[in-house]
Protein backbone atom coordinates (compact mmCIF):
# COMPACT_ATOMS: atom_id res chain seq x y z
CA UNK A 1 0.00 0.00 0.00
CA UNK A 2 1.09 3.28 -0.78
CA UNK A 3 2.27 6.09 1.65
CA UNK A 4 -0.15 8.28 0.19
CA UNK A 5 -2.82 6.43 1.73
CA UNK A 6 -1.43 7.61 5.34
CA UNK A 7 -2.06 11.71 4.48
CA UNK A 8 -4.09 11.99 7.29
CA UNK A 9 -6.47 9.12 7.60
CA UNK A 10 -7.01 7.19 11.24
CA UNK A 11 -4.44 4.42 11.01
CA UNK A 12 -3.31 1.88 12.64
CA UNK A 13 0.39 1.53 14.64
CA UNK A 14 1.64 -0.57 12.41
CA UNK A 15 0.63 1.85 8.73
CA UNK A 16 3.35 3.41 7.43
CA UNK A 17 2.88 7.37 8.34
CA UNK A 18 3.35 10.62 6.29
CA UNK A 19 2.83 13.69 9.25
CA UNK A 20 1.29 16.25 7.26
CA UNK A 21 4.31 18.65 7.01
CA UNK A 22 8.37 18.38 6.86
CA UNK A 23 10.64 19.71 8.72
CA UNK A 24 11.01 23.36 7.12
CA UNK A 25 11.14 26.56 8.67
CA UNK A 26 8.05 27.49 10.46
CA UNK A 27 5.71 30.49 8.99
CA UNK A 28 4.31 32.54 11.59
CA UNK A 29 1.34 34.82 10.94
CA UNK A 30 -0.15 36.86 13.22
CA UNK A 31 -3.01 38.67 12.66
CA UNK A 32 -5.41 40.77 14.65
CA UNK A 33 -9.27 40.55 13.74
CA UNK A 34 -9.08 44.17 12.12
CA UNK A 35 -6.45 42.91 9.52
CA UNK A 36 -8.08 40.11 8.17
CA UNK A 37 -9.36 40.39 5.50
CA UNK A 38 -9.24 36.51 4.20
CA UNK A 39 -7.88 33.66 6.38
CA UNK A 40 -8.35 29.69 5.20
CA UNK A 41 -12.19 29.96 6.40
CA UNK A 42 -13.05 32.58 4.70
CA UNK A 43 -16.90 33.50 4.46
CA UNK A 44 -17.64 29.95 5.20
CA UNK A 45 -17.49 30.82 8.71
CA UNK A 46 -21.28 32.26 9.02
CA UNK A 47 -22.37 30.03 11.44
CA UNK A 48 -23.45 27.08 10.03
CA UNK A 49 -24.45 29.35 7.00
CA UNK A 50 -27.72 29.74 7.90
CA UNK A 51 -28.39 33.28 7.13
CA UNK A 52 -31.58 32.50 6.81
CA UNK A 53 -32.35 33.72 3.23
CA UNK A 54 -35.26 31.31 3.63
CA UNK A 55 -37.58 31.29 6.48
CA UNK A 56 -38.39 27.69 6.96
CA UNK A 57 -34.70 26.53 6.76
CA UNK A 58 -34.23 28.88 9.99
CA UNK A 59 -37.44 27.75 11.47
CA UNK A 60 -35.97 23.91 11.10
CA UNK A 61 -32.91 24.05 12.42
CA UNK A 62 -34.46 25.57 15.48
CA UNK A 63 -36.56 22.28 15.15
CA UNK A 64 -33.35 19.93 14.73
CA UNK A 65 -32.36 21.80 18.14
CA UNK A 66 -35.69 21.43 20.22
CA UNK A 67 -35.31 17.65 19.54
CA UNK A 68 -33.52 15.66 22.77
CA UNK A 69 -32.43 12.94 20.32
CA UNK A 70 -30.67 15.31 17.75
CA UNK A 71 -26.49 16.74 18.32
CA UNK A 72 -28.07 20.26 17.74
CA UNK A 73 -30.02 19.70 20.90
CA UNK A 74 -29.67 22.09 23.75
CA UNK A 75 -31.88 23.36 26.50
CA UNK A 76 -29.47 26.50 27.34
CA UNK A 77 -28.87 29.74 25.75
CA UNK A 78 -25.17 30.59 25.17
CA UNK A 79 -25.50 33.76 27.36
CA UNK A 80 -26.67 30.95 30.00
CA UNK A 81 -23.16 29.59 29.53
CA UNK A 82 -21.65 32.33 31.03
CA UNK A 83 -19.60 33.66 28.19
CA UNK A 84 -17.88 37.30 27.90
CA UNK A 85 -20.39 39.62 26.63
CA UNK A 86 -17.81 40.93 23.97
CA UNK A 87 -17.75 36.70 22.85
CA UNK A 88 -21.68 36.88 22.82
CA UNK A 89 -21.19 39.39 20.14
CA UNK A 90 -18.98 37.67 18.14
CA UNK A 91 -21.35 34.66 18.60
CA UNK A 92 -24.41 36.84 17.57
CA UNK A 93 -22.27 38.19 14.44
CA UNK A 94 -21.91 34.63 13.22
CA UNK A 95 -25.48 33.85 13.60
CA UNK A 96 -25.00 31.43 16.15
CA UNK A 97 -28.39 31.49 17.79
CA UNK A 98 -28.00 28.75 20.09
CA UNK A 99 -25.10 26.19 21.39
CA UNK A 100 -25.50 22.51 20.33
CA UNK A 101 -25.48 19.53 22.25
CA UNK A 102 -21.97 18.90 22.65
CA UNK A 103 -21.10 22.61 23.11
CA UNK A 104 -23.86 23.06 25.51
CA UNK A 105 -21.92 19.87 27.71
CA UNK A 106 -18.62 21.12 26.98
CA UNK A 107 -18.84 24.22 28.01
CA UNK A 108 -19.76 24.20 31.43
CA UNK A 109 -16.84 21.59 31.88
CA UNK A 110 -14.25 23.16 30.22
CA UNK A 111 -14.25 26.93 31.50
CA UNK A 112 -14.90 25.44 35.13
CA UNK A 113 -12.24 26.68 37.61
CA UNK A 114 -9.22 25.11 38.43
CA UNK A 115 -9.46 23.94 34.78
CA UNK A 116 -10.13 20.27 34.47
CA UNK A 117 -8.63 18.37 31.21
CA UNK A 118 -11.41 16.99 28.54
CA UNK A 119 -11.89 14.42 25.35
CA UNK A 120 -14.79 15.03 24.06
CA UNK A 121 -16.25 13.68 21.04
CA UNK A 122 -19.56 14.65 18.84
CA UNK A 123 -19.91 13.75 15.35
CA UNK A 124 -19.51 15.44 12.67
CA UNK A 125 -20.07 18.81 11.80
CA UNK A 126 -22.03 19.34 15.16
CA UNK A 127 -19.91 22.30 16.59
CA UNK A 128 -16.53 21.05 18.44
CA UNK A 129 -14.77 24.02 16.74
CA UNK A 130 -16.78 26.56 18.79
CA UNK A 131 -16.67 24.45 21.88
CA UNK A 132 -13.16 24.58 22.11
CA UNK A 133 -12.80 27.93 20.81
CA UNK A 134 -14.88 29.25 23.28
CA UNK A 135 -13.00 28.07 26.05
CA UNK A 136 -9.90 29.63 24.70
CA UNK A 137 -10.96 32.81 24.40
CA UNK A 138 -12.66 32.95 27.62
CA UNK A 139 -9.45 32.00 29.46
CA UNK A 140 -6.57 34.45 27.11
CA UNK A 141 -5.69 37.37 29.22
CA UNK A 142 -5.19 40.67 27.10
CA UNK A 143 -5.81 43.23 29.38
CA UNK A 144 -2.04 44.46 28.96
CA UNK A 145 -0.05 44.38 25.86
CA UNK A 146 3.02 42.18 27.31
CA UNK A 147 -0.28 39.85 27.64
CA UNK A 148 -1.56 40.32 23.95
CA UNK A 149 2.18 39.15 22.80
CA UNK A 150 2.49 36.86 24.87
CA UNK A 151 1.08 33.08 23.85
CA UNK A 152 -1.12 31.25 26.38
CA UNK A 153 -3.45 29.07 24.06
CA UNK A 154 -2.35 26.41 21.82
CA UNK A 155 -4.13 24.64 19.35
CA UNK A 156 -2.76 21.59 17.41
CA UNK A 157 -4.40 20.44 13.93
CA UNK A 158 -3.11 17.76 11.82
CA UNK A 159 -3.35 19.57 8.57
CA UNK A 160 -2.44 23.37 7.43
CA UNK A 161 -6.06 23.67 6.25
CA UNK A 162 -7.61 22.20 9.44
CA UNK A 163 -5.19 24.60 11.34
CA UNK A 164 -6.05 27.81 9.18
CA UNK A 165 -9.65 27.19 9.24
CA UNK A 166 -9.63 27.10 13.00
CA UNK A 167 -7.50 30.20 12.60
CA UNK A 168 -10.51 31.73 10.77
CA UNK A 169 -13.14 30.45 13.78
CA UNK A 170 -10.72 32.14 16.20
CA UNK A 171 -11.13 35.61 14.69
CA UNK A 172 -14.76 35.58 13.67
CA UNK A 173 -15.69 34.68 17.24
CA UNK A 174 -13.18 37.11 19.32
CA UNK A 175 -13.45 39.97 16.59
CA UNK A 176 -14.88 42.51 19.46
CA UNK A 177 -12.35 41.73 21.70
CA UNK A 178 -9.79 44.81 20.81
CA UNK A 179 -6.08 43.56 20.78
CA UNK A 180 -6.54 39.60 20.46
CA UNK A 181 -4.06 38.71 17.86
CA UNK A 182 -4.19 35.16 16.11
CA UNK A 183 -0.85 33.24 14.94
CA UNK A 184 -0.48 30.61 12.55
CA UNK A 185 1.99 27.87 12.56
CA UNK A 186 2.06 25.98 9.56
CA UNK A 187 4.90 25.08 7.08
CA UNK A 188 6.59 27.51 5.53
CA UNK A 189 7.32 27.52 1.83
CA UNK A 190 11.08 26.44 1.38
CA UNK A 191 12.18 31.06 0.81
CA UNK A 192 10.57 31.35 4.43
CA UNK A 193 12.05 32.46 7.57
CA UNK A 194 10.74 31.58 11.04
CA UNK A 195 9.19 35.02 12.96
CA UNK A 196 8.78 35.50 16.42
CA UNK A 197 5.51 34.47 17.63
CA UNK A 198 3.71 37.36 19.33
CA UNK A 199 0.06 36.17 20.01
CA UNK A 200 -1.87 35.27 22.56
CA UNK A 201 -3.50 32.32 20.98
CA UNK A 202 -1.26 30.18 18.35
CA UNK A 203 -2.72 27.11 15.83
CA UNK A 204 -0.54 25.62 13.86
CA UNK A 205 0.27 21.62 13.39
CA UNK A 206 2.69 19.86 15.31
CA UNK A 207 5.83 19.51 13.45
CA UNK A 208 6.18 23.05 12.92
CA UNK A 209 4.86 24.17 16.33
CA UNK A 210 7.55 21.76 18.09
CA UNK A 211 10.34 23.46 15.76
CA UNK A 212 9.49 26.89 16.80
CA UNK A 213 9.63 26.41 20.53
CA UNK A 214 12.76 24.26 19.82
CA UNK A 215 14.15 27.37 17.84
CA UNK A 216 12.66 29.82 20.84
CA UNK A 217 10.75 31.52 18.31
CA UNK A 218 7.84 30.40 20.30
CA UNK A 219 7.31 30.82 24.40
CA UNK A 220 5.39 28.19 25.82
CA UNK A 221 6.17 28.83 29.61
CA UNK A 222 2.62 30.80 30.08
CA UNK A 223 0.79 28.73 27.69
CA UNK A 224 -2.45 27.22 29.90
CA UNK A 225 -4.65 25.29 26.96
CA UNK A 226 -3.46 22.53 24.71
CA UNK A 227 -6.27 21.60 22.46
CA UNK A 228 -5.82 19.00 20.01
CA UNK A 229 -8.66 18.78 17.28
CA UNK A 230 -8.96 15.88 15.74
CA UNK A 231 -7.06 14.09 18.41
CA UNK A 232 -7.77 10.13 18.17
CA UNK A 233 -5.85 10.60 14.23
CA UNK A 234 -3.23 13.32 15.94
CA UNK A 235 -2.31 10.74 18.84
CA UNK A 236 -2.39 7.54 16.55
CA UNK A 237 -0.16 8.26 13.51
CA UNK A 238 3.51 7.78 14.42
CA UNK A 239 5.10 11.12 13.16
CA UNK A 240 2.21 13.33 14.57
CA UNK A 241 1.87 11.43 17.52
CA UNK A 242 5.81 11.76 18.14
CA UNK A 243 5.93 15.32 17.37
CA UNK A 244 2.38 15.98 20.18
CA UNK A 245 4.24 13.81 22.72
CA UNK A 246 6.83 16.22 22.17
CA UNK A 247 5.38 19.67 22.18
CA UNK A 248 3.43 18.48 25.25
CA UNK A 249 6.42 17.59 27.62
CA UNK A 250 7.97 21.79 26.41
CA UNK A 251 4.87 22.76 27.96
CA UNK A 252 3.67 23.80 31.79
CA UNK A 253 2.72 20.47 33.87
CA UNK A 254 -0.72 22.31 34.68
CA UNK A 255 -1.74 23.33 31.35
CA UNK A 256 -5.33 22.42 30.73
CA UNK A 257 -5.37 19.73 27.94
CA UNK A 258 -8.45 19.40 25.68
CA UNK A 259 -8.58 16.30 22.99
CA UNK A 260 -11.50 16.69 20.36
CA UNK A 261 -12.92 14.57 17.75
CA UNK A 262 -15.88 12.63 16.23
CA UNK A 263 -13.98 9.58 16.41
CA UNK A 264 -11.85 8.01 19.13
CA UNK A 265 -11.23 4.11 18.82
CA UNK A 266 -10.40 2.28 21.93
CA UNK A 267 -6.83 1.75 21.48
CA UNK A 268 -6.66 5.58 21.38
CA UNK A 269 -9.10 6.28 23.54
CA UNK A 270 -6.91 4.40 25.97
CA UNK A 271 -4.08 6.45 24.64
CA UNK A 272 -5.87 9.63 25.03
CA UNK A 273 -6.75 9.28 28.84
CA UNK A 274 -3.02 9.00 29.35
CA UNK A 275 -2.13 12.68 27.31
CA UNK A 276 -4.74 13.82 29.08
CA UNK A 277 -4.92 12.65 32.88
CA UNK A 278 -7.94 12.90 34.81
CA UNK A 279 -10.12 14.60 32.08
CA UNK A 280 -13.90 14.80 32.03
CA UNK A 281 -14.94 12.75 28.96
CA UNK A 282 -18.01 13.48 26.48
CA UNK A 283 -18.47 9.83 24.20
CA UNK A 284 -20.74 9.03 21.91
CA UNK A 285 -21.50 4.84 20.82
CA UNK A 286 -20.22 4.11 17.99
CA UNK A 287 -23.74 3.14 16.24
CA UNK A 288 -24.79 6.90 17.14
CA UNK A 289 -21.75 7.93 15.14
CA UNK A 290 -23.46 8.60 11.37
CA UNK A 291 -25.38 11.57 10.54
CA UNK A 292 -29.02 11.38 10.40
CA UNK A 293 -29.04 14.30 7.38
CA UNK A 294 -25.82 12.56 5.33
CA UNK A 295 -27.89 10.00 3.26
CA UNK A 296 -25.52 6.98 2.26
CA UNK A 297 -25.45 5.53 -1.30
CA UNK A 298 -22.87 3.02 -2.99
CA UNK A 299 -22.62 2.64 -6.92
CA UNK A 300 -21.42 -0.76 -8.48
CA UNK A 301 -18.94 -0.37 -11.07
CA UNK A 302 -17.63 -3.36 -13.05
CA UNK A 303 -13.48 -1.85 -13.34
CA UNK A 304 -11.51 1.34 -12.43
CA UNK A 305 -12.03 2.32 -15.77
CA UNK A 306 -16.27 2.07 -15.06
CA UNK A 307 -15.59 4.14 -11.94
CA UNK A 308 -13.74 6.90 -14.18
CA UNK A 309 -16.51 7.10 -16.66
CA UNK A 310 -19.44 6.95 -13.50
CA UNK A 311 -17.80 9.82 -11.74
CA UNK A 312 -17.64 11.83 -15.50
CA UNK A 313 -21.63 11.10 -15.51
CA UNK A 314 -21.68 12.30 -12.10
CA UNK A 315 -20.54 15.92 -13.01
CA UNK A 316 -23.96 17.46 -13.78
CA UNK A 317 -24.44 16.33 -9.97
CA UNK A 318 -21.15 17.63 -8.71
CA UNK A 319 -21.60 20.83 -9.70
CA UNK A 320 -25.30 21.48 -8.11
CA UNK A 321 -23.48 22.87 -4.79
CA UNK A 322 -19.85 22.14 -4.00
CA UNK A 323 -17.99 18.42 -4.01
CA UNK A 324 -15.40 16.65 -2.63
CA UNK A 325 -14.38 13.16 -4.48
CA UNK A 326 -11.48 11.24 -1.67
CA UNK A 327 -9.12 8.82 -3.90
CA UNK A 328 -6.14 6.61 -2.48
CA UNK A 329 -3.34 8.37 -3.86
CA UNK A 330 -2.05 11.49 -4.73
CA UNK A 331 -0.82 9.89 -8.39
CA UNK A 332 -4.26 9.28 -8.83
CA UNK A 333 -6.07 12.56 -7.63
CA UNK A 334 -3.54 14.50 -10.37
CA UNK A 335 -4.48 11.91 -13.12
CA UNK A 336 -8.44 12.07 -12.62
CA UNK A 337 -7.85 15.77 -12.31
CA UNK A 338 -5.60 16.20 -15.61
CA UNK A 339 -8.27 13.23 -17.50
CA UNK A 340 -11.31 15.39 -16.69
CA UNK A 341 -9.27 18.92 -16.90
CA UNK A 342 -8.58 17.39 -20.89
CA UNK A 343 -12.35 16.39 -21.30
CA UNK A 344 -13.41 19.86 -20.56
CA UNK A 345 -14.38 19.44 -17.16
CA UNK A 346 -13.89 22.47 -14.25
CA UNK A 347 -11.52 20.47 -11.55
CA UNK A 348 -9.34 21.11 -9.02
CA UNK A 349 -7.02 18.83 -6.92
CA UNK A 350 -5.37 19.38 -3.66
CA UNK A 351 -2.93 16.87 -1.89
CA UNK A 352 0.25 16.80 0.52
CA UNK A 353 2.36 16.51 -2.54
CA UNK A 354 1.70 20.38 -3.23
CA UNK A 355 3.90 23.42 -1.62
CA UNK A 356 2.02 24.80 0.87
CA UNK A 357 1.24 28.47 -0.56
CA UNK A 358 -0.28 26.69 -3.60
CA UNK A 359 -2.57 24.30 -1.19
CA UNK A 360 -3.77 27.55 0.34
CA UNK A 361 -4.74 28.50 -3.09
CA UNK A 362 -6.91 25.81 -4.04
CA UNK A 363 -8.91 24.94 -0.44
CA UNK A 364 -9.55 29.48 -0.84
CA UNK A 365 -10.66 28.92 -4.34
CA UNK A 366 -12.80 25.81 -3.08
CA UNK A 367 -14.09 27.75 -0.29
CA UNK A 368 -15.56 30.83 -2.07
CA UNK A 369 -16.85 28.57 -5.21
CA UNK A 370 -14.10 29.44 -7.48
CA UNK A 371 -13.96 25.76 -7.38
CA UNK A 372 -16.82 23.40 -7.20
CA UNK A 373 -15.32 19.90 -7.14
CA UNK A 374 -12.22 19.05 -5.86
CA UNK A 375 -10.21 15.47 -5.66
CA UNK A 376 -8.26 14.81 -3.06
CA UNK A 377 -7.06 12.30 -0.70
CA UNK A 378 -7.32 11.77 3.35
CA UNK A 379 -5.43 14.98 3.54
CA UNK A 380 -8.79 16.62 4.14
CA UNK A 381 -10.97 14.39 4.94
CA UNK A 382 -10.89 15.15 8.37
CA UNK A 383 -12.11 19.05 9.43
CA UNK A 384 -12.72 20.77 7.03
CA UNK A 385 -15.96 22.84 6.92
CA UNK A 386 -17.24 23.94 3.96
CA UNK A 387 -21.05 24.27 3.97
CA UNK A 388 -22.28 24.33 0.22
CA UNK A 389 -20.84 20.35 0.23
CA UNK A 390 -23.34 18.56 -0.97
CA UNK A 391 -21.98 15.39 -2.33
CA UNK A 392 -18.75 13.42 -1.23
CA UNK A 393 -17.45 10.67 -3.43
CA UNK A 394 -15.31 7.67 -2.20
CA UNK A 395 -14.39 6.90 -5.49
CA UNK A 396 -11.68 4.61 -3.51
CA UNK A 397 -12.94 3.18 -0.39
CA UNK A 398 -10.52 4.25 2.85
CA UNK A 399 -9.02 0.96 3.98
CA UNK A 400 -5.85 0.60 6.42
CA UNK A 401 -3.69 -2.75 6.68
CA UNK A 402 -4.43 -4.20 9.98
CA UNK A 403 -1.32 -5.90 11.92
CA UNK A 404 -1.61 -9.00 10.02
CA UNK A 405 -1.23 -7.19 7.27
CA UNK A 406 -4.32 -7.37 5.74
CA UNK A 407 -6.64 -4.38 4.32
CA UNK A 408 -9.64 -3.94 6.20
CA UNK A 409 -11.46 -0.66 6.24
CA UNK A 410 -10.64 2.31 7.74
CA UNK A 411 -13.76 3.08 9.58
CA UNK A 412 -13.04 6.56 11.30
CA UNK A 413 -11.41 7.70 7.57
CA UNK A 414 -15.03 6.65 6.05
CA UNK A 415 -17.25 8.63 8.81
CA UNK A 416 -14.98 11.63 8.59
CA UNK A 417 -14.93 11.70 4.79
CA UNK A 418 -18.75 11.65 4.52
CA UNK A 419 -18.80 14.54 7.20
CA UNK A 420 -17.42 17.17 4.49
CA UNK A 421 -21.47 16.99 3.96
CA UNK A 422 -24.67 17.49 5.86
CA UNK A 423 -22.76 19.86 8.43
CA UNK A 424 -24.76 21.20 11.40
CA UNK A 425 -28.33 19.97 10.02
CA UNK A 426 -27.85 20.57 6.26
CA UNK A 427 -28.49 16.70 3.94
CA UNK A 428 -25.90 15.74 1.71
CA UNK A 429 -24.96 12.36 -0.33
CA UNK A 430 -22.39 10.55 0.16
CA UNK A 431 -21.54 7.78 -2.53
CA UNK A 432 -18.92 5.10 -2.35
CA UNK A 433 -17.78 3.63 -5.91
CA UNK A 434 -17.65 -0.24 -5.37
CA UNK A 435 -15.43 -2.13 -7.94
CA UNK A 436 -14.64 -5.09 -6.83
CA UNK A 437 -15.06 -7.85 -4.03
CA UNK A 438 -12.42 -6.62 -1.80
CA UNK A 439 -14.48 -3.07 -1.27
CA UNK A 440 -17.78 -4.67 -1.53
CA UNK A 441 -16.96 -6.57 1.66
CA UNK A 442 -15.18 -3.36 3.04
CA UNK A 443 -17.98 -1.21 2.80
CA UNK A 444 -20.26 -4.07 3.69
CA UNK A 445 -18.12 -4.03 6.94
CA UNK A 446 -18.74 -0.68 7.22
CA UNK A 447 -22.36 -0.66 7.16
CA UNK A 448 -22.37 -3.17 9.91
CA UNK A 449 -19.61 -1.37 12.11
CA UNK A 450 -21.98 2.03 12.43
CA UNK A 451 -25.13 0.38 12.52
CA UNK A 452 -26.42 2.19 9.29
CA UNK A 453 -27.99 1.72 5.57
CA UNK A 454 -26.09 2.19 2.65
CA UNK A 455 -28.02 2.09 -0.51
CA UNK A 456 -27.30 0.79 -3.98
CA UNK A 457 -27.52 3.28 -6.91
CA UNK A 458 -29.37 1.63 -9.72
CA UNK A 459 -27.06 3.04 -12.40
CA UNK A 460 -28.94 1.36 -15.86
CA UNK A 461 -30.75 4.59 -16.07
CA UNK A 462 -29.02 7.82 -15.25
CA UNK A 463 -31.81 10.53 -15.48
CA UNK A 464 -33.22 8.24 -12.91
CA UNK A 465 -30.03 8.85 -10.82
CA UNK A 466 -29.74 12.45 -11.57
CA UNK A 467 -33.00 12.81 -10.17
CA UNK A 468 -33.07 11.17 -7.04
CA UNK A 469 -29.58 12.75 -6.05
CA UNK A 470 -31.19 15.95 -7.03
CA UNK A 471 -33.89 15.48 -4.85
CA UNK A 472 -32.22 14.24 -1.67
CA UNK A 473 -29.48 17.32 -2.21
CA UNK A 474 -32.28 19.95 -2.79
CA UNK A 475 -34.28 17.90 -0.07
CA UNK A 476 -34.59 20.87 2.67
CA UNK A 477 -33.83 19.97 6.33
CA UNK A 478 -37.71 20.84 6.73
CA UNK A 479 -38.42 17.54 4.51
CA UNK A 480 -36.03 15.43 5.55
CA UNK A 481 -37.24 15.80 9.67
CA UNK A 482 -40.61 15.64 8.44
CA UNK A 483 -39.87 12.04 6.56
CA UNK A 484 -37.77 11.23 10.08
CA UNK A 485 -40.95 12.05 12.18
CA UNK A 486 -43.41 10.02 9.84
N1 LIG B 1 -24.33 26.86 17.74
C1 LIG B 1 -24.22 26.97 16.42
N2 LIG B 1 -25.16 27.61 15.69
C2 LIG B 1 -25.06 27.69 14.35
N3 LIG B 1 -24.05 27.17 13.62
C3 LIG B 1 -23.09 26.51 14.30
C4 LIG B 1 -23.11 26.39 15.72
N4 LIG B 1 -22.01 25.69 16.11
C5 LIG B 1 -21.32 25.41 14.99
N5 LIG B 1 -21.97 25.89 13.91
C6 LIG B 1 -21.53 25.73 12.50
O1 LIG B 1 -21.59 24.35 12.21
C7 LIG B 1 -20.58 24.00 11.28
C8 LIG B 1 -19.81 22.78 11.77
O2 LIG B 1 -19.05 23.10 12.93
P1 LIG B 1 -17.60 22.48 13.20
O3 LIG B 1 -16.74 22.66 12.00
O4 LIG B 1 -17.12 23.02 14.48
O5 LIG B 1 -17.97 20.95 13.36
P2 LIG B 1 -17.13 19.78 14.02
O6 LIG B 1 -18.00 19.17 15.05
O7 LIG B 1 -15.80 20.27 14.44
O8 LIG B 1 -17.00 18.78 12.78
P3 LIG B 1 -15.81 17.77 12.35
O9 LIG B 1 -15.90 16.59 13.26
O10 LIG B 1 -16.16 17.44 10.94
O11 LIG B 1 -14.53 18.52 12.49
C9 LIG B 1 -19.70 25.22 11.11
O12 LIG B 1 -20.04 25.85 9.88
C10 LIG B 1 -20.08 26.12 12.27
O13 LIG B 1 -19.94 27.47 11.95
Amino acid sequence: MSTENNETGGSLADRITKPDEASQPATTTTETPEKISDDGAGTALQGSALQEPDYQVEVKLSDLQADPNNPLFSVKSFEDLGLDPRILKGLSAMSFRKPSKVQERALPLLMQNPPKNLVGQSQSGTGKTAAFVLNVLSRVDISTEEMRATPQALILAPTRELARQIVGVVHAMGQFLDGLSIGTAVPADASARPTRMTAAIVVGTPGTVQEMIKRRVLNPTRLQVLVLDEADNMLDQQGLGDQCIRVKSMLPRTIQVVLFSATFPAHVHRYAAKFAPDANEITLHHDELTVEGIKQLYMDCNSDEEKYTNLVQLYGLLTVGSSIIFVRTRASAVEIEKRMTAEGHTVASLTGGIEGSQRDAVIDAFRNGEAKVLITTNVLARGIDVSTVSLVVNYDIPEVMNPNRQREPDYQTYLHRIGRTGRFGRIGVAISFVSNREEWDMLRQIQQHFSCQIDRIDTSDWDEVERMIKRTIKNSRAQAQFAKNQ
